[in-house]
């Protein structure tokens, strides 16, 4: 189990350029199945679930090139299938949650694809039924093995339908996407997902020869093509990474840019923190975070009452960044409703920041009401461990505006989706060390 140590209070400076998108990155490596011909894919970051990923590819017989920093590519001409069937498959595909998309494109091309329950964050229930409900409706026929938790799907042909999905899963409507691109006929999917990254792997694929509209709303459709050709494709940064940045500023005091994060893909992040009291300036493609020196006001409701950041489907705000934004409204001037809606097991991190001496009512698993402290008092420093990326990073930034040298366990879950951290930390002025 890794660790780090930190020394709080040192405010930071500089710039910051956010990696390639983790989930986006997670997509569109799946989607290297999809066709015999050459994938080149730019900007793919250097973390844990990724490389994951990239080596299960590799293990599918899937010829991979790197290229260059983050510069791959990739030519699955010749798929090793037997490896779906072997033992080290059950380990390996549960190492990450970006492993279920391996099925939509694999069950596509060669009429059939198998997963053991994939992993990711422990943060609450994590239901497939959207993405085998959409593989059924396109005719596969479906079986679970409850023992070994070992799903597969089979079909000879898939078959284009409509389709009203049960929630507007991300990783699902990526999979039944990639699905449908090869499928007889005409698929619509209603309630689909339609966040960045969504719109991203849709773009992709359409350059590949598939033929996708309605790309960035909940109304998709996708007309079959018998096959699918090479492509190049560039991740966007990662919008996760761009919000955690701009908490950790407002949260240290320090004046920070956090260079080409594509605004226009940010969607309410910006706003979210704005509600925050929280300064955020448009430089061309850069977010500039000046010093917050007096603080920052969290904003009321036009009515006067206590505002609620609650999270929901694009283009409603990204549940990953809730964690972020509760604990930079710990040192907020003013009170601020969290409300997590879509995981049941996310908040219980706070526990850790109320140790710290953070002001915070842990109303129900859903909701933490948050009293900043307006900086009058900071946080203590302390020993914890990392129960899930996001809350990670949140403890991450708590330590780094604290008072004296915090101690952080289980760090692989922030290495999971954050490339080299501690090097990029300390390049801005963080006193942060990985022991
Ligand atoms: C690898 C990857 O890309 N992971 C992301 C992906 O996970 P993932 O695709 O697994 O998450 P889903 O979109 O399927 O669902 C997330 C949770 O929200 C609930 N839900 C979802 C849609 C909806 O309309 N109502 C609702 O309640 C689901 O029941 C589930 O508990 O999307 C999540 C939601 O943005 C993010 O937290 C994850 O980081
Ligand atoms: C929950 C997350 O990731 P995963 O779906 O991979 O567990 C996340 O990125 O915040």
């Amino acid at each position: 189990m890794g660790t780090f140590t930190i020394e709080g209070g040192h405010s930071l400076h500089g710039s910051i350029t956010p990696q390639g998108a983790k989930n986006e990155a997670l997509q569109i490596l799946c989607a290297v199945l999809l066709t015999p011909e050459k994938v080149t894919i730019n900007n793919i970051p250097d973390i844990v679930d990724v490389n994951k990923l990239i080596a299960l590819l590799e293990d599918l017989g899937v010829k991979i090139q790197k290229k260059g920093k983050g510069s791959y590519t990739f030519m699955a001409n010749d798929v090793n299938l037997d490896y779906l069937l072997s033992d080290q498959f059950k380990v390996d595909g549960r190492g990450l949650r970006g492993s279920i998309m391996l099925v939509g494109p694999l069950l596509a091309r060669f009429g059939k694809g198998y997963i053991p329950k994939p992993g990711g964050d422990k943060i609450g229930r994590r239901r497939l039924d959207t993405h085998f409900e959409g593989f059924i409706k396109l005719g596969a026929k479906f079986r679970y093995n409850r023992e070994e938790h070992f799903y597969g799907v089979e079909a000879e042909k898939l078959k284009g339908t409509y389709m009203l999905l049960d929630e507007a899963s991300v990783t699902g409507t990526a999979n039944i996407v990639m699905a449908a691109v090869l499928a007889e006929g005409t698929t619509t999917i209603y309630n689909a997902a339609c966040e960045p990254y969504l719109q991203q792997l849709c773009k992709m694929l359409n350059r590949m020869g598939a033929k996708i509209s309605g790309i960035g709303s909940n109304l998709l459709t996708i007309e079959g093509v018998d096959s699918l050709k090479g492509t190049t494709h560039t991740m966007l940064p990662d919008m996760i990474e761009i919000g955690s940045w701009i908490g950790l500023a407002a949260m240290t005091k320090s004046e920070l840019t956090i260079k080409d994060v594509s605004w226009e893909n940010l969607g309410q992040i910006p706003t979210a923190f704005h509600k925050l009291g929280i300064t955020l300036e448009r430089r061309e493609d850069d977010i500039h975070i000046p010093a917050h020196t007096e603080g920052y006001k969290i904003h009321n409701y036009i009515d006067g009452s206590i505002l609620t950041i609650a999270d929901a489907p694009w283009p409603g705000l990204t549940p990953d960044l809730l964690s972020i934004i509760l604990v930079v409204a710990t040192q907020a001037k003013g009170e601020v409703l969290i409300h997590q809606k879509m995981f049941e097991s996310r908040l219980f991190f706070v526990d850790k920041l109320i140790d710290m001496g953070a002001k915070i009512i842990l109303c129900d698993p859903h909701r933490a009401t948050v009293i900043g402290h307006d900086f009058k008092s900071t946080l203590k420093s302390t020993v914890m461990t990392s129960p899930d990326i996001r809350a990670g990073i949140s403890l991450l930034i708590a330590a780094l505006s604290a008072k004296g040298t915090s101690t952080i366990h289980n760090i692989e879950q922030i290495d999971r989706g954050y490339e080299s951290i501690d090097t990029r930390l300390r390049a801005i002025g963080a006193h942060i060390t990985r022991v």
